[in-house]
């Protein structure tokens, strides 16, 4: 099938990269002409793992176009998938004009039937939106087209993996047409699709998300509660986790959701409710929550170190989430200033994000970017985890401990074992866990 995919972001470029690996023959539309150029050249503006390879691949079987031109796009097919993005506006809501400005642009051009797709995390009624806009702007009125909600669940550093093998495929269509096509684009995947009218597709995908942001803080509420009365929070995970009605995902504690998505996500459909007439005061304790997560960390901070005035501490993880060069609503980005405010001397390292920290945060006094882990921890006297990454779990820990002025870990992610750290000789500071003291 012909398929034009709109914005070569996380999720357009994930869905075209896919849909032609699938056999499908996509175009992808993209109106920043640097990325345009890049992604012909087959190389990807973001880091995601195994997304060039694929890339490539598929320009190359000739499978994948990429163009600047929405009018090339929308000849191209009649399925129009927009995943443009979504900001979060000042008032909370999501920022929905770039969806607009798609479906207007689409509208004016529009001679034949066309199916719009919403991939985008869009509030509910959206497609509502898009029809009333299509409408306007359609210049022969007796244009036939769909317009259907197919949310993106992919998350950024298993965005491949998501996309071809997803948990469930959910499809909000008003037609036969429009699922017709439906059926025939995700006919091989091995997954429950649910077919449903468009409002409904639209709010499990916020209900999703909110959802999961909140079972995080419900963990790091319990995780205070661990630290409270010498109780291991990864053992209540656990043991929360074996039963099937909860699961073990997305209940590790820590310094909390950030990235791209859920705080902005989780705004909206708070927003969204209250717009409705629906006070859900719940999801805002879940903000709430998640905001003092930076406070509880940077207590464990002072209380380690006492005055942070003109201490170097060595930061390790600055993305989101590993395995992602993204810093959006990192809490790297809430930390850094807030302790160079302290008077700290920060050395930072990260293995993929430090070209985009760099960039927020340029290199000064007080500031340095180290090219390793072993660099970073060089006469700190304490060094600080943000993000679990994989190669954290490698470093040779008796060499940091050599390399630092003093022997003090505060791990905001819990990757170590508490009790190896203590005989490794370090004074070891985690979130929820203490070190258990042997039997007597
Ligand atoms: N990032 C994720 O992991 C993820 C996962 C699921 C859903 N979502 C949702 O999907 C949407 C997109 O997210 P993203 O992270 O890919 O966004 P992004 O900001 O990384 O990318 C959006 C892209 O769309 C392009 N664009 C905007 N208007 C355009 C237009 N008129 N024509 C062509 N290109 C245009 C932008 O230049 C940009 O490259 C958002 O609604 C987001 O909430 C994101
Ligand atoms: O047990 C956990 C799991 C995650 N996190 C944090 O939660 C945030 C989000 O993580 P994750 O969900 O893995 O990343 P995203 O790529 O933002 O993906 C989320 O947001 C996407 C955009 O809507 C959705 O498509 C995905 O399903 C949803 O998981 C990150 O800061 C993580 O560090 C925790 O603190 N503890």
């Amino acid at each position: 099938m012909r398929i034009t995919v709109v914005g070569a972001g996380y999720v357009g470029l994930t869905t075209a990269v896919c849909f032609a690996h699938l056999g499908h023959e996509v175009l992808l539309v993209e109106k920043i002409p640097l990325k345009v150029d890049m992604l012909r050249r087959g190389e990807v503006p973001i880091y995601e793992p195994g997304m060039e390879e694929m890339l490539r691949e598929n320009l190359k079987a000739g499978r994948l176009g990429v163009t600047s031109s929405l009018e090339e796009g929308i000849q191209f097919s009649d399925v129009i998938f927009i995943c443009v993005g979504t900001p979060q506006s000042e008032d909370g809501s999501a920022d929905l004009s770039q969806v607009e400005e798609v479906a207007r642009e689409t509208a004016k051009l529009m001679t034949s039937y066309k199916l719009l797709v919403e991939k985008s995390t869009v509030p509910v009624n959206t497609h509502k939106l898009i029809k009333r806009t299509v409408e306007r702007y359609l210049k022969k009125k007796d244009v036939p087209y769909d317009v259907a909600s197919n949310p993106e669940f992919l998350r950024e550093g298993s965005a491949i993996r998501d996309f071809l093998y997803p948990d469930r495929i959910v499809i909000g269509v008003e037609s036969e047409r429009a699922r017709k096509i439906f059926e025939e684009l995700y006919a091989g995947f091995n997954c429950p699709i649910i077919y449903t009218d468009p409002a409904t597709a639209e709010l499990i995908k916020h209900a999703s998300n909110s959802f999961l942001a909140m079972k995080i803080s419900y963990i790091n509420m319990v995780a205070d509660l661990c630290e409270k009365v010498g109780a291991d929070i990864k053992l209540v995970a656990d043991g929360m986790g074996f039963d099937k009605r909860i699961g073990r995902e997305f209940l590790n504690a820590g310094l909390g959701w950030g990235g791209s998505c859920f705080p902005k996500d989780v705004r909206a459909f708070i927003k969204m409710a209250e717009d409705n007439g629906v006070d859900f005061g719940l999801l805002r304790e879940v903000e709430k929550i998640n905001r003092r997560r930076i406070e509880r960390f940077m207590e464990k901070v002072r209380s380690s170190l006492w005055s942070l005035k003109g201490k170097k501490l060595a930061v390790w993880g600055l993305s989101f989430k590993p395995n992602t060069d993204d810093i959006r609503e990192a809490v790297s980005t809430k930390l850094v200033p807030l302790l160079l405010k302290e008077g700290a001397r920060l050395v930072l390292y990260d293995p993929k994000a430090m070209e985009n920290f760099r960039r927020v945060f340029p290199e000064g006094d007080d500031l340095k970017y180290a090219p390793d882990p072993y660099t970073a921890v060089e006469g700190a006297s304490a060094l600080l985890i943000l993000t679990e990454w994989e190669e954290f779990q490698h470093v040779d820990l008796l060499r940091v401990k050599e390399l630092m002025e003093l022997p003090i870990v505060v791990d905001g992610r819990n990757i170590y074992e508490p009790s190896v750290m203590k005989q490794l000789g370090f004074e070891y500071h985690c979130m929820g866990r203490g070190v258990k003291e042997p039997p007597a």
